[in-house]
C-alpha cells in the first residue's frame, strides 16, 4: 500500500469564523491572539478525534453496571509548539490535552534566504517510540521549518505516523515536501492557500503570524 499525506480541512463554522478574523488585516493583536487560541482549540479537537488513546472500563452508575471509556493517561502524549507563532495555538491545544508533556522548539527563517534555523531545542534525547506528538505550527509555507522539525523528532525515535500537525494556513510547497518525506503523518488545517510569494509569505495567508501574535 502506498501511503499518502492526509491533509484535513475540517468544515466547521467556528474554524471558518476564526480564520476570517485572523486573515483580516484590520484585526488588532489582542483579537488576533484570541482567534489563534480558538483555532488551536478547534483544530486540536479535530486532530485528536481518532488519535488520543483510550481504555475501556466497566463502571458502576448509581443504578447499574455499564461500559465506559476513559482517556488513557498512561499513553505518552507530547505537544511540540514551534516558536514563536506556535505558542499562539497552545492555550487552545493544552485545554484539550492537559496531561501532555510540552517540548518547545524555536525556529526562525532567514528573511533573505528563507532558510530555517533552530535557536531553542527542549526535546529529550530520545522519545518512547509509542509517543503521540501534536505539533502546533500556524504557517506551513516553503516547508523549510516543518521539515527541520520532523527531522529533529524522527532522529529521537518518533514515528511520523504518530504525529499530527495543526496549522492555520498551509501552502502547496510545504505540503508537497511533507508528502514526499513523511507520507504517513497527518495535517489538520483551516485553509490550503494557493501560493507562497518571493518573500516567503503565503498569499492570501494572514501575514506574519509571529508579529501579529506578539505585536512586533
Ligand atoms: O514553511 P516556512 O517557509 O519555513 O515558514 C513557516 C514558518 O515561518 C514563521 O516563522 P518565523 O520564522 O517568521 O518565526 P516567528 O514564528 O518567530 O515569527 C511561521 O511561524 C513558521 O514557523
Ligand atoms: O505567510 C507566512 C509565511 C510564513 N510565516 C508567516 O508568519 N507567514
Amino acid at each position: 500500500m502506498t501511503l499518502q499525506l492526509r491533509v484535513y480541512v475540517p468544515p466547521h463554522p467556528l474554524i471558518k469564523h476564526w480564520l476570517a478574523i485572523a486573515r483580516n488585516a484590520a484585526t488588532p493583536s489582542s483579537l488576533f491572539r484570541i482567534s489563534m487560541t480558538e483555532l488551536g482549540r478547534w483544530l486540536t479537537y479535530e486532530a485528536i478525534r481518532d488519535w488520543l488513546p483510550t481504555k475501556d472500563v466497566t463502571l458502576e452508575t448509581p443504578l447499574a453496571t455499564c461500559p465506559g471509556t476513559f482517556v488513557d493517561s498512561e499513553a505518552p502524549v507530547a505537544i511540540v509548539p514551534i516558536l514563536r507563532a506556535g505558542l499562539a495555538l497552545m492555550d487552545g491545544a493544552q485545554t484539550l490535552l492537559p496531561l501532555a508533556s510540552i517540548y518547545h522548539l524555536g525556529f526562525v527563517r532567514n528573511e533573505a534566504t528563507l532558510e530555517a534555523s533552530c535557536y531553542l531545542n527542549k526535546l529529550p534525547d530520545q522519545f518512547d517510540p509509542q509517543t503521540r506528538v501534536l505539533i502546533p505550527e500556524p504557517m506551513l509555507a516553503t516547508g523549510g521549518t516543518i521539515i527541520s522539525v520532523m527531522a529533529e523528532l524522527t532522529k529521537r525515535g518518533i514515528d511520523p505516523a504518530m504525529v499530527r500537525i495543526i496549522s492555520v494556513v498551509t501552502a502547496p510547497p510545504a505540503l508537497q515536501k511533507l508528502s514526499a518525506a513523511y507520507p504517513s503523518l497527518q495535517v489538520y488545517t483551516a485553509a490550503i492557500d494557493e501560493q507562497v510569494n518571493e518573500q516567503g509569505f503565503i498569499v492570501p495567508g494572514l501575514g506574519d503570524a509571529g508579529d501579529r501574535t506578539f505585536g512586533t
